[in-house]
């Protein structure tokens, strides 16, 4: 399964009408880059309404109380689609239990190991979230990290999602998938890139000369 990684509405709203997205992820550092000033509730209520499935929106909170009073804050502005992204700590997993226990979706963030995933899981994270992209960044395989978390959740029949992010390339989301992810979240710019291929434009262009210049 796909999400979008973003949170520019008219973007995402093209997109969703391909048909091939099932929910949106944003963090802190996509809608600074993208949203810049606008409001965030605003913009978060743009995004949700530009799409379909569970939205996640970020916690930038520090301490138990504050993350609490925010992720209510957040879950408000769209009950049943806003999913409150919990950055992964000690903190983070009180958070992540304590919403799930009053049915609150989370999405436990920023996640670089099986042992960081594995504990989100056990907290009752909804989704966890492996950074691909990150992990590779500081010279790790990130592919048995997603198997061995998937593997786990299997076993211990977990309920958690594995969502993996920090996506930089086409070759990032196939190995995301054939390793286990459930879901991998992918930012606009290397989706269009998975729809184009050399041939495939070649052989478009070859049927569509040979029916323009048929015999009338
Ligand atoms: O965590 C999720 C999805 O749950 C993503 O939104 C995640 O924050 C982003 O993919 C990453 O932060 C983007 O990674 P990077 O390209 O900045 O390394």
């Amino acid at each position: 399964m796909l999400f979008l990684d973003s949170s520019d509405p008219k973007e995402i709203k093209d997109i969703f009408a391909w048909g091939v997205i099932a929910g949106v992820t944003t963090n802190p550092l996509i809608l600074a880059r993208e949203a810049g000033a606008v409001d965030l509730e605003q913009r978060i209520r743009e995004v949700v309404a530009a799409s379909k499935g569970p939205v996640s929106v970020e916690l930038v909170s520090e301490s138990e109380g504050a993350m609490m009073e925010e992720a209510h804050r957040y879950h408000t502005w769209a009950p049943g689609r806003i999913v409150i992204k919990v950055p992964f700590g000690e903190a983070g997993l009180r958070v992540t239990h304590a919403l799930a226990s009053q049915g609150i979706e989370t999405n436990v963030t920023c996640i670089m190991s099986f042992n960081q995933a594995y504990l989100a899981a056990l907290a009752g994270g909804t989704y966890v979230s492996i950074f691909s992209g990150r992990v590779r960044d500081m010279g790790y395989d990130v592919r048995p990290v997603i198997a061995e978390t998937r593997a786990q959740l299997d076993r211990e029949n977990l309920g958690a999602k594995i969502i993996v992010g920090s996506i930089r390339h086409i070759l990032d989301v196939n190995e995301a998938l054939a390793h286990g992810a459930h879901v991998v979240t992918v930012p606009p710019a290397i989706l269009r890139k998975m729809l184009h291929n050399p041939k495939t434009d070649e052989t478009i262009r070859e049927f569509n000369a040979a029916w323009a210049s048929r015999a009338k």
